[in-house]
């Protein structure tokens, strides 16, 4: 099937490309951000930490290996509000595949442009900045569109962990045969993260966001997991809150990426948005422990104020950006607690920094 409806993408600052509609016919805005990696889509439009916001593929080929359901979904259903690439294929290859990608956006109800410039688009957002964005298959006109893109709620100050989270617990592996019970809390957890978990011999309990500190500590956990998750979490004191709470138990805690920027608020050091995020499968981080680099996959648009964690009294920095010298990692020097801003899952990614859940199992273990 060739698509040929066409589709209009119009940014905030008024700039618009005009390009073909993919996936289902209508209209709806997010917060535009690129992710450059080369393959991974289909975990990428999963991942609930993209909730509210439309990816822009630098790819330049999107969709030629089609879907696979289950085996490469992170969540239960297609998180991301848009998506925006050069090439899409409705044609794919790969013998393990359910179906293409315009059937599963088509069935997802996800609106895509596609036989868009995306190098250009990628370069202007890297110098003026994220901002919010629409995709329109049915308003072509850039004005009347434009009315619609202001309706669009700015990704600063919002919380939507609450949407994303599952609306009640459940358990991930087995209890016989674990080792330890992970009190999770989901904030838009990905799967790849439970397994992960669960290889190491965690018994996992997986808590709505909102969850009171109080029925959590009723199951009486060995350790807790933060998992990441969309919007801003400087938005979410309730959350922050209680994993104060958590790091005061004194046992091993583990946060990634929006679990590190919850930690660190959890520590009294502030959150900034970012001027354009990180999102893709080759960013170096150096862990200052170590001495070693580890090539990562990021996928995040806040990050922890650098300034509040020099001479902080109980946090030190254990991993840094190599690009751009920002905070990638952090540890309680009080507390069996720790945190990263990346993805150490990687799915899709690099598997560098898999050692971390070794290094959370070896804390439980200690404990
Ligand atoms: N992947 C995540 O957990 C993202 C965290 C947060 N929403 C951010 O954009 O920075």
């Amino acid at each position: 099937m060739t698509q040929t409806k066409e589709a209009l993408l119009l940014l905030e600052d008024g700039t618009a490309y005009r390009g073909t509609a993919l996936g289902m016919e209508g209209t709806k805005g997010g917060e535009i951000c690129f992710n450059t990696g080369m393959t991974g889509y289909q975990e990428i439009y999963t991942d609930p930490s993209y909730f509210g916001q439309i990816i822009v593929n630098t790819n330049s080929h999107i969709g030629n290996y089609g879907v696979q359901l289950e085996v490469e979904e992170e969540s239960d259903s297609v998180k991301i509000s848009g998506m925006v690439c050069n090439t899409f294929s409705t044609i794919y290859s790969r013998h393990t595949a359910d179906y293409s990608l315009q059937e599963y956006f088509e069935r997802a109800k996800i609106i895509g442009i596609s036989n868009v410039d995306t190098r250009h688009l990628v370069r202007h957002v890297r110098q003026k900045g994220v901002m919010n964005a629409i995709i329109s298959s049915e308003i072509l006109d850039a004005k009347e569109l434009m009315d619609e893109l202001h309706k669009v709620p700015s990704m600063e100050g919002l919380e939507l962990s609450s949407v994303v989270s599952t609306k009640t617990p459940y358990y991930v592996g087995d209890e016989t045969e674990s080792r330890w019970r992970i009190a999770v809390l989901d904030y838009g957890i990905k799967k790849s993260i439970l397994h992960n978990l669960t290889l190491r011999g965690c018994y996992c309990k997986v808590f709505p966001a909102q969850t009171p500190f109080e029925e959590i500590m009723a199951w009486n956990p060995d350790g807790f997991f933060i998992s990441n998750g969309p919007g801003d979490p400087a938005a979410m004191a309730y959350a922050s809150n209680d994993v104060k709470k958590m790091v005061d138990t004194q046992k091993p805690l583990f946060g990634i990426c929006l679990g590190h920027q919850l930690l660190a608020l959890a520590s009294g050091i502030s959150t900034y948005k970012m001027h354009h995020g990180h999102r893709g499968l080759n960013h170096p981080v150096k862990n200052l422990i170590t001495g070693l680099c580890e090539v990562t996959s990021q996928n995040h648009g806040f990050a922890v104020n650098p300034e509040e964690i020099q001479g902080h009294a109980d946090v030190e920095v254990t991993h840094v950006n190599l690009n751009d010298k920002t905070i990638e990692g952090i540890r309680r020097k009080d507390r069996p607690a720790f945190s990263v801003q990346y993805h150490p899952e990687a799915s899709p990614g690099p598997h560098d920094s898999r050692y971390l859940f070794d290094e959370f199992a070896k804390l439980l273990a200690e404990a």
